[in-house]
């Protein structure tokens, strides 16, 4: 399915491409033009979205043609309410907005076919360390020398992801926050061997998606999922031993600490298969550490397909 069309793949260094192993003439960020956004979830639809929106000409990449068509879908109607607010006085200007940004998507089932007019991959699959690296090593032997790496991984270490590729001077972190047209924060994570370059291109490009980036280290949940995943199982904990209904404790931490959702609601926004995926991954390499102490409330919802919003039940029930 084609959406709009992929143009002409742009050369994205109007400089000498500076990688360790390569003789180097300038140390500019890279230019990047062409995205292809792998994973057409909450997450991979939204970052697509925000790039499609700032000037990029962006490929969704999912499994399958339903999904995508959904992916597009969700886009269209994020697009109207983004629209709605930007363009208050001018729907004719709002309805050219949205056409535009739809005419610089295209979708495709095929990573490889797309891969040799990408000037970055940006990955929002499912939160599975072997799934992202088999992905970005079969991308690694066919992407043009230029082409970054990025992965949106909530938790997973970007070095782990990388070593499947050759291009680790190439590959960093570029860690989103959902719903993605809403949310102006991008962690941009360096790992020991990504390049200067290759950091500077990160985050030059998160400004032009008009996001505050900040720097990370390459460390578990980087900045804010290291205090936030935390404190949502805190809540569940606090839940399961009884110490408060979810609905008070959520009113609780949105009246008392401002916070716009409360820890289950928010829970359920980001998905309970990702929390679960990250807390476990956690708890395996820091057993000892009671913070990464995974609930069996959770574990069960999981266990029952309740996976939050986007499986229609979580801690709460939706439509
Ligand atoms: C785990 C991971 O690795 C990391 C993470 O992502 S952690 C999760 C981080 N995210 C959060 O903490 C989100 C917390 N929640 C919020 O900020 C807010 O509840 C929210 C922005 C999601 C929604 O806001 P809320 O006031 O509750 O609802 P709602 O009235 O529907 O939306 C507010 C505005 O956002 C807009 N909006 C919400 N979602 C949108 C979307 N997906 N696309 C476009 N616009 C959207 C609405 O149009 C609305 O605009 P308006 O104020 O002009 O009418
Ligand atoms: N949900 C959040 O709040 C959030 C926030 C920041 C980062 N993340 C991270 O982003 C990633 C995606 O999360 P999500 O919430 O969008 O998940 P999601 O389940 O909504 O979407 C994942 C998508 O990836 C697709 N997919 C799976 N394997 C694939 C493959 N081999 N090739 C192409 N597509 C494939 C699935 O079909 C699905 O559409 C995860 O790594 C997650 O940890 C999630």
């Amino acid at each position: 399915m084609s959406v709009g069309h992929i143009s002409t793949p742009t050369m994205a260094f109007c400089t000498r491409h500076v990688v360790r192993g390569f003789s180097s003439s300038a140390l500019r960020p890279a230019v990047i033009k062409h995205v292809m956004i792998i994973g057409g979830g909450q997450m991979g639809a939204g970052i697509a979205q925000v790039a499609a929106s700032t000037g990029h000409s962006v490929t969704l990449v999912d499994t399958s043609e339903e999904i995508l068509n959904k992916s597009v879908k969700g886009i269209e109607g994020s697009l109207k309410r983004v629209v709605k607010k930007k363009f208050a006085d001018k729907p004719e200007a709002g309805a050219e907005f949205i056409h535009k940004v739809l005419q610089s998507l295209s979708t495709s089932t095929h990573a490889e076919s797309v891969i040799q007019s990408s000037d970055l991959v940006v990955e929002a699959i499912v939160e599975n360390l072997k799934v992202k690296q088999e992905i970005f090593g079969r991308l690694d032997k066919l992407a043009p020398q230029h082409t970054i790496f990025a992965s949106n991984t909530s938790s997973l270490p970007i070095a782990d992801i990388a070593s499947s590729t050759s291009r680790l001077d190439r590959f960093g972190g570029l860690h989103f926050f959902n719903p993605v047209p809403m949310m102006k924060l991008v962690e941009v994570i360096a790992t020991p061997a990504t390049s200067q370059e290759t950091f500077d291109s990160l985050l030059n490009f998160s400004k032009v998606l008009g996001k505050t980036p900040v720097s990370c280290k390459d460390t578990p949940g980087f900045i804010v999922n290291r205090l936030l995943v935390p404190y949502m199982l805190e809540a569940v904990r606090l839940y399961e031993r009884g110490h408060g209904s979810k609905e008070d404790i959520d009113i609780a931490m949105k009246l008392g600490a401002g916070y716009p959702m409360g820890p289950f609601e928010l829970s359920d926004y980001v998905g309970l298969d990702t929390i679960k995926f990250i807390i476990d991954g956690w708890c395996e390499k820091d057993p000892g550490n009671p913070l990464f102490k995974s609930s069996e409330m959770l574990n069960k919802l999981v266990s029952e397909g309740k996976l939050g919003r986007k499986s229609g039940e979580g801690f709460y029930k939706y439509k």
